[in-house]
C-alpha cells in the first residue's frame, strides 16, 4: 500500500467536496427529519388579536375588584368569531379559551369565581390584576423567522412552520448515493448460504446510516470480483451523487475495486488513511460524482462511515459529535494509526465515563450494536489510565 494519510489530511482533502444536491419544496407535513435550506417565516401574527385564555367572561378589572359587583351580560365571543360590541362599564361578555377580546376589556373573569343568573353575573371571587389574556403576537409576528435554514426539522418545527401558514418548506434534495459492494463471497440476507458465502451486512448498516444522515441510499447488486462486473455496477451507478464502493479495497489478488473505477475514468484522489479500523479508505472523482471506498470488513466500513461519509454528508447530517469522557479502564498505548475504538459511554452525576468494549476486531458486529460512541486515540498516543479524559465520538 502507498503512503498512508493522516485522517485530518483526509477530511481537509474531502471538505471541497461536500455533498451538495440542491434544494426542492415540499409538503411541510412531509418534511420531518429534512434539513431546512430556507428560511421559514411566519405568514401570520398568532395569535392574531389578544385573545382569552379561559372560558369565562370578558370585563373591565375595575368592574370585578370586589365581590358581590354585578355585571350585564351583552353577548357571547366564542372562538372564531370578532367581537363588533365595545363593551361598556358594567358589561360583561360570555367568551371562550381563543377568542378574540371585545375592545373596551382588560380582564377575564374565569367562570368559575362568578355566579350566573340569566344575564347577569355576579363576581364571587374579588379580582386583583388583569389575567387570561393572551396577547397578539405574544407566540410569533408576521415576518418572524420561526425555523433557521440548516435546521433538521423536528415534529415542533414542523407544528410552528404550519401555525405560520406554510403549507411547503424547502429543504436540501437528499444526496443520492450508491452503495456496491463488492466480493464473490456476499449474498443478500434471506438466501440460501452456500460453502464460502456469507451475507453483505454492510449494504444493509450502510444504507441505514445514509438515510440517518440525510441521504437517499441506493443498491444496484452485488459486484462479483471481476472488474466487469463493478463495472456494470458503476454504469448503474451513473446519477448518483456519490458512490460506495465497499470492500475489494485492500491488497489481495481480488481487491478490484479502485481498477475498475479507474478503468471507467474516476481519478483517485488518495488511497489509504493511517486509521484503524479502515486503513484501505480511499477517495476518488469521476465529473461530479464523488466515490467514497471503504473497506468490507463491517466495523471498519461502519467507523469510517461515521468518519469520512457523515464528512461528505455534513450538510444534511450536521457535525461529528465530539466530546470528552472519563476513562473507567486504562488502555494500552496506540500504534501509529489514529484509533477507533468502539465503547460505551454513560452519564454518571452529571460527567460522562467511557468504557472501550474487549473485542476490538474489524470484522465483528455485536460490539458494534453494543458500542454508542467511539473512543479517539492520536497517532501513538500514550497509554491512559482510569480517570483520565478522553475524546469520544458519538456514533449517529
Ligand atoms: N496483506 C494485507 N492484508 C490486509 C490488509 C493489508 O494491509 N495487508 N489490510 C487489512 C485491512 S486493514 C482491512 S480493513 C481488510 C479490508 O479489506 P477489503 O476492503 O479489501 O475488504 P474485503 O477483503 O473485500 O473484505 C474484508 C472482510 O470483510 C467481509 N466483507 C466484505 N464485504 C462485506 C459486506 N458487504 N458485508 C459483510 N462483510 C463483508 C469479507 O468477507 C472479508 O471477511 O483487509 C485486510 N487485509
Ligand atoms: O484497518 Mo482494517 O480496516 O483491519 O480494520
Amino acid at each position: 500500500m502507498t503512503k498512508l494519510i493522516s485522517v485530518d489530511d483526509a477530511l481537509a482533502a474531502l471538505a471541497a467536496h461536500v455533498l451538495d444536491a440542491g434544494e426542492e419544496t415540499i409538503p411541510v407535513g412531509a418534511a420531518l427529519g429534512r434539513v431546512l435550506a430556507q428560511n421559514v417565516l411566519a405568514k401570520t401574527t398568532t395569535p392574531p388579536a389578544d385573545v382569552s385564555a379561559m372560558d369565562g367572561y370578558a370585563v373591565r378589572l375595575s368592574d370585578t375588584r370586589e365581590a358581590g359587583n354585578r355585571l350585564h351580560v351583552t353577548g357571547e365571543a366564542p372562538a372564531g368569531t370578532v367581537p363588533t360590541h365595545r363593551l361598556a362599564a358594567g358589561e360583561a361578555i360570555r367568551i371562550f379559551t381563543g377568542a378574540p377580546l371585545p375592545e373596551g376589556a382588560d380582564h377575564i373573569l374565569i367562570q368559575e369565581e362568578a355566579h350566573r343568573t340569566g344575564d347577569v353575573i355576579e363576581v364571587t371571587t374579588p379580582q386583583t390584576s388583569s389575567r387570561h389574556i393572551r396577547k397578539a403576537g405574544r407566540d410569533f409576528a408576521e415576518g418572524d423567522v420561526l425555523v433557521p435554514p440548516g435546521k433538521r426539522l423536528s415534529p415542533a418545527d414542523l407544528g410552528l412552520a404550519a401555525a405560520g401558514n406554510n403549507s411547503t418548506v424547502t429543504v436540501s434534495r437528499r444526496p443520492v448515493i450508491a452503495i456496491i459492494p463488492g466480493g464473490d463471497e456476499l449474498l443478500p440476507p434471506g438466501s440460501e448460504l452456500g460453502p464460502g458465502k456469507i451475507i453483505d451486512s454492510n449494504s444493509t448498516a450502510l444504507a441505514a446510516l445514509i438515510r440517518v444522515w440525510g441521504g437517499e441510499p441506493v443498491t444496484p447488486g452485488i459486484a462479483g470480483d471481476t472488474i466487469e462486473d463493478i463495472r456494470a455496477l458503476i454504469d448503474a451507478s451513473s446519477e448518483a451523487d456519490l458512490i460506495l464502493p465497499i470492500g475489494g479495497a485492500s491488497v489481495g489478488d481480488y481487491d478490484y475495486m479502485k481498477t475498475a473505477f479507474e478503468g471507467a475514468g474516476a481519478e483517485i484522489l488518495f488511497s489509504g488513511i493511517a486509521v484503524r479500523p479502515g486503513k484501505p479508505t480511499w477517495f476518488a472523482r469521476k465529473g461530479q460524482q464523488r466515490i467514497l471506498g471503504l473497506p468490507g470488513n463491517p466495523a471498519s466500513a461502519f467507523v469510517c462511515a461515521h468518519l469520512f461519509l457523515k464528512a461528505l454528508l455534513s450538510k444534511t447530517a450536521g457535525p461529528a459529535g465530539h466530546f470528552s469522557a472519563r476513562l473507567e479502564t486504562d488502555m494500552p498505548a496506540g500504534g501509529f494509526r489514529e484509533t477507533y475504538y468502539r465503547a460505551v459511554m454513560r452519564r454518571t452525576d452529571g460527567a460522562y465515563s467511557v468504557t472501550p468494549l474487549p473485542d476490538q476486531d474489524s470484522s465483528l458486529l455485536r460490539p458494534l450494536q453494543a458500542a454508542n460512541c467511539l473512543i479517539r486515540r492520536q497517532p501513538n498516543a500514550p497509554a491512559a489510565n482510569v480517570g483520565e479524559d478522553v475524546e469520544c465520538v458519538g456514533l449517529t
